[in-house]
């Protein structure tokens, strides 16, 4: 596979499926260094298989998946380390508190006391969660809980953050906070793959990929394609309605 030096993360020509539904019918994408990537799709796209093989949590049919130029699912890879996950839902462990999330996420990392004791504030500081420490995780709000998350995901530094929805169920003022969070991570040099089923959001990514029913119907810049299908970049659902149309031939959209 051509891995030029700056595609973090890439997949060519990925299959995959489970027992009669092609979740994944062949796709090929590039995430490049430091920029952030939409994978913008309905329900039942086929975005969580894709995380969860970029993530090396399931094995592709056929195809090849590379993170930062290895394998992701190669358990000896040191790549593993360098990579951050945020899934859908499930994330922590409801009945501990916020500070024991954190705490026990970076046992598992293997962080010394002092990296710590230095990320928890700083994560504690950037998430607004520092009153809330001792709050129980089930009883945050769905943005605190998104937030909680993604501050678990962030304590080993990860190069790669792949967030998978983190902003479903999330109320609006949230969700821009969120964003505002995943920005800063991202001027800071990290690369982010965010999955979303909400076409507004698409504007907020560097480039995006549409998945739709298992196939990727386009990528790109979304001012872009947005330009290229007439419509102004803030209605990213009429983009996507016609490339459906496309695709389909008025089917299915
Ligand atoms: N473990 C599994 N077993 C059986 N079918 C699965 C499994 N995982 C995914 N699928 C199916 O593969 C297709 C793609 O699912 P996937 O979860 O990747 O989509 P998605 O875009 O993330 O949608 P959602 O936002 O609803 O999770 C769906 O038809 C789904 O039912």
């Amino acid at each position: 596979m051509s891995t030029c030096p700056d595609v973090d993360v890439a997949m060519e020509d990925v299959r995959r499926g489970f027992g009669a539904t092609q979740a994944l019918k062949g796709v090929s994408l590039a995430v490049h260094t430091g920029e952030v990537y939409g994978l913008v799709g309905p329900d039942g796209a086929g975005k969580t298989t894709a995380i969860r093989l970029m993530a090396g949590l399931l094995l592709p049919d056929a195809g090849r998946v590379k993170m930062l130029g290895e394998d992701p699912a190669n358990t000896r890879s040191p790549v593993r380390e360098s990579l951050g996950l945020v899934p859908q839902r499930n994330t922590l462990y409801g009945d501990l508190s916020v500070d024991e999330n954190l705490h026990f996420f970076a046992q598992l990392f293997g962080l010394s006391r002092k990296d710590f004791t230095e990320r928890r504030e700083q994560l504690l500081d950037i998430t607004r969660l520092s009153r809330f420490t001792d709050r129980r995780a089930d009883a945050l709000s769905g943005g605190m809980y998104k937030k909680l998350a993604l501050a678990c995901a962030l304590l080993h530094r990860p190069r790669v953050l792949l967030l998978d929805e983190p902003t479903n169920g999330v109320d609006p003022v949230s969700r821009r906070e969120l964003w505002e969070l995943l920005y800063g991570l991202v001027h800071e040099g990290m690369t982010l793959l965010v999955s979303t089923p909400y076409m507004d959001e698409a504007a907020r990514c560097h480039r995006v990929g549409l998945l739709y029913a298992g196939e990727l119907i386009a990528e790109g810049d979304p001012r872009e394609l947005a330009r290229q299908h007439g419509a102004a970049a803030s209605n990213f659902e009429a983009v996507f309605l016609a490339l459906v149309e496309k695709r389909t031939g008025g089917r299915a959209a």
